[in-house]
């Protein structure tokens, strides 16, 4: 019936009194009340808190091993992950790593790979695979990882700005001094470059091969140089993300995992380690003795162990602390 003058009476029409739903295309948004998840998420966020404030405005060194690189979910994780800390106000810097990827190439090449004490024994002949594998394979991958979320990450080697300068270094095998070829250990950083990026906003991403004083180019250890970074930079922490939970005292004893220790422990232990673990932990009782607050080493075959680490009180890992620190420290 049409509503004129002539009828004044209101259209027999049903009101809905129920409020419109929300709705997204032609789905419709369910809230499902779930307190108890809500708490947790509650939970989660303000125990960040104290950790943000410690973090925020801070350099952190990422060390991103090349056996933790290797699982797809794993990569996208770590590459979440730097994202994740440069939006919090954090200023990530990688320092990869790559040894499988250069075991691989060599042996392609019909070249055995041969480690000392942690360290591979290099020749005239496979430092030049070592730096095309690391500057032209290993880098622009990392690179690219991260930069899919935007054009954040800028690769840059030891050879770059005069960012290392290295020193031909031996490996330590039961004590004793071995030569292990063009190895270097990093003698000196001059920062600028890196510094340079993180002002721009970006996350630089660094490899490992860095000249002596004469131009020789050396193989560094990833360990080692993020260590040298981190104290150049004043990094408030080292993480580094390796392929195992963490250190055990005592090997392969997976019962022995060790949660914190401190530097003079350390220090005592480190000639009983073995291969991989020697640099690792070198790198991070350098770090520490350099003024950086924590070194933590971290099981990088779990997706974002590193937010775990950074992010809660109980962490997760092996975390290196400075001389004579109160167990379990809070920021
Ligand atoms: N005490 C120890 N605790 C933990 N891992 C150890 C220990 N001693 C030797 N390792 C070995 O060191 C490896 C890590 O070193 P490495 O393979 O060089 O890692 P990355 O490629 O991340 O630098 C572990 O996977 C483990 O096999
Ligand atoms: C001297 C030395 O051993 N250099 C290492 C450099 C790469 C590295 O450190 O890679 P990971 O972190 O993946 O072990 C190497 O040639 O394997």
């Amino acid at each position: 019936m049409t509503n004129t003058a002539q009828d004044p009476t209101p259209p027999d029409v049903a009101i809905d009194e129920t409020p419109p739903r929300r709705t997204i295309g032609t789905h419709r948004v369910m809230r499902v009340n779930d307190p108890a998840g809500d708490a947790a998420k509650v939970a989660v966020l303000t125990g960040a808190l104290p950790w943000l404030r410690e973090f925020h405005g801070n350099v952190v060194v990422v060390k991103y091993g090349g056996h933790a690189m290797v699982d797809e979910e794993c990569r996208r994780a770590f590459a979440e992950d730097m994202v994740f800390l440069r939006t919090c106000g954090i200023y990530p810097v990688v320092v990869h790593g790559g040894g499988p990827q250069i075991s691989a190439m060599l042996n392609r090449l019909g070249i055995t790979s041969e480690f000392r004490g942690g360290l591979r024994v290099t020749t005239e002949e496979t430092i030049d695979v070592v730096r095309m594998v690391l500057t032209g394979q290993v880098s622009p991958e990392v690179v690219g990882l991260i930069n899919e979320h935007g054009p954040l990450a800028v690769g840059l080697s030891g050879e770059d700005g005069g960012l290392f300068t290295a020193e031909r270094t031996h490996a330590v095998v039961e004590g004793e001094p071995v030569d292990v070829g063009l190895v270097g250990d990093v003698v000196a950083v001059d920062p600028t470059p890196v510094t340079a990026l993180i002002e721009a906003g970006h996350i630089p991403v660094v490899a490992t091969v860095a000249p002596d004083a004469e131009g020789q180019v050396h193989n560094v250890n990833a360990d080692t140089a993020a260590a040298a970074l981190a104290v150049a930079l004043g990094a408030v922490k080292l993480v580094v993300l390796t392929d195992v939970e963490g250190l055990y005292a005592n090997w392969p004893d997976r019962d022995s995992l060790v949660e914190q220790i401190d530097a003079t422990e350390l220090a005592e232990i480190l000639p009983t380690l073995d291969a991989g673990m020697i640099p690792k932990m070198a790198a991070c009782l350098r770090a520490v003795e350099g003024g950086v607050k924590r070194a933590t080493v971290v099981d990088g075959r779990l997706p974002h162990a590193l937010l775990l680490e950074m992010f809660t009180t109980e962490g997760t890992g092996t975390m290196v602390v400075p001389a004579d620190q109160e167990e379990g420290a809070a920021p």
